[in-house]
């Protein structure tokens, strides 16, 4: 069946919109996680609600915590007394889901089921799996030993841990999935990076940071190499902060429409790789001012290309993309060959909707060449990819005549997507998550 295409507004004044983003989908599925191992319960304030923290809330709640989601959208976490095996988990097509959970289900008193979407059966898992054989616990399909789902992880009721190394080039969700359950191994874990490129360090520091704060002894040994310490993982009150990489195709906005979008709520220091959108947007040509705690983006007529190292920051590549084929100069975005394993293979759905949309746009070894072209409307498809549908709305904003395919797919990480657009582009629209 085709999904129905949703016609993406295009702007005819200039913006002047605030945008209350909901809570960050890297935050919230790691406090879910470290929740459910806690010694005590955990109280997440402003957590997100979409699919993939709905996903998480319902792995923990089959291995054995308990979830109480507010009338206000706060979630009380009453942790696992043990971690329970029997159940099966649907991962959906959640990296965080997919990679974390299965360690988590590696400390279960027995065999823990998972499987998700088609494309997770794709997506690259071999690092977490093999670890896990590493460490003790067999995973396998139909009896024999698997690196992809569906798959069984065969809980024992602990993990010793010790000294392991994994390739994390294609995710640093490994890096993030071993560490987040290593205060409950034995010995703790003391992890090496042994591939050539490692990306998204600030993913990888956000994992140590909530260890940290929820008083984990974590840390950085050097680069690609950490040391967790076996120990207890506190509960208490946790503010979950906007997801940053989310405010993207709002700030993006306001370069390809004109005008202001505000952003509330943004956090003076934080380890989420969409902070890195103040210097990128900047340099692109907008006036970008923190005023508070409310960043504000002008768009100034002037909209550059750049040459840029992604790799600390892949997730912002499909927003970033969409700027670039509005631009007036070429656009190249390195350091991302892994996107290939995202939700969809980005690199070359980003490639065929420039395309199909008139632009220019090829490949890299490990990105995307963009250049500037004449554009005209045409229907872009997404590919079960939120941030595929993100770009066609933003260039929709400046190209008369896109239609985004599926734009449901965004629910994956932002709630009512196409309602935030509308009261964002509404005159004098100050729009509510
Ligand atoms: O740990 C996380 O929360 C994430 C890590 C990154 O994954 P990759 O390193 O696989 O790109 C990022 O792209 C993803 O959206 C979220
Ligand atoms: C890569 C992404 O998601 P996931 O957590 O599924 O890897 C993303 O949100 O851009």
């Amino acid at each position: 069946m085709t999904a129905p295409s949703w016609a993406a507004p295009h702007a005819t004044t200039p913006l002047d919109a605030t945008v209350e983003v909901p809570g960050s989908k890297s935050l919230t599925n790691r406090y879910l996680l470290l929740a459910a191992i806690a010694a005590e319960p955990t109280h997440l304030v402003a957590p997100l609600h979409s699919r993939d923290s709905a996903l998480m809330i319902e792995a923990i709640r089959a291995l054995g915590a308990g979830v109480a989601v507010e009338p206000g959208g706060d979630v009380h976490v009453t942790p696992a007394a043990t971690i329970t095996g029997g159940g099966t988990i649907d991962v959906g097509l959640a990296g965080t889901v997919m990679r974390f959970v299965p360690p988590l289900a590696a400390l279960a008193d027995g065999d823990v089921h998972l499987d998700g979407d088609a494309r997770a059966r794709e997506r690259p898992m071999a690092a977490v799996t093999r670890a896990l054989g590493a460490l003790g616990v067999a995973v396998t399909h139909d009896g024999e030993p698997t690196d992809a789902f569906p798959l069984t992880v065969h809980g024992t009721g602990g993990l010793e841990g010790g000294e392991i190394e994994i390739d994390a080039s294609s995710s640093s969700q490994f890096v993030s999935a071993l560490l987040l359950v290593a205060p409950r191994m034995r010995n703790g874990l003391t992890l090496t990076h042994v591939g050539d490129t490692l990306p998204s360090q600030p993913h990888i520091d956000m994992t140590l940071a909530v260890l940290r704060e929820r008083g984990v002894e974590a840390r950085e040994l050097g680069h690609g190499r950490w040391r967790v310490e076996p120990g207890m993982v506190a509960g208490g009150r946790v503010v979950v902060e906007p997801d940053l990489s989310n405010a993207g195709p709002f700030l993006a906005a306001a370069l390809a429409a004109g005008g202001t979008v505000r952003v509330p709520r943004w956090p003076a220091t934080t380890t989420q790789p969409g902070d890195d959108l103040r210097d990128i947007l900047t340099a692109m040509g907008a006036r970008v001012v923190l005023d508070g705690d409310t960043l504000a983006v002008t768009g100034t007529g002037t909209l550059r290309g750049l040459d840029l190292d992604l790799s600390r920051a892949g997730e912002l590549a499909p927003t970033l993309a969409a700027l670039a084929v509005l631009a007036d100069s070429p656009t190249r975005l390195r350091g991302i060959g892994h996107l290939r394993g995202h939700e969809t293979d980005r690199l070359a759905a980003l490639v065929t909707e420039i395309t199909r949309l008139g632009g220019s746009a090829h490949e890299l070894p490990d990105g995307l060449a963009i250049d500037p072209a004449p554009l005209h409307g045409a229907v872009v498809e997404t590919y079960h990819d939120h941030r595929m549908a993100t770009f066609g709305a933003v260039v929709g904003l400046a190209v008369a005549g896109v239609e985004v395919l599926d734009v449901a797919t965004t629910a994956k990480t932002l709630p009512d997507f196409p309602g935030m657009w509308r009261r964002m582009l509404a005159p004098g629209g100050t729009p509510t998550a």
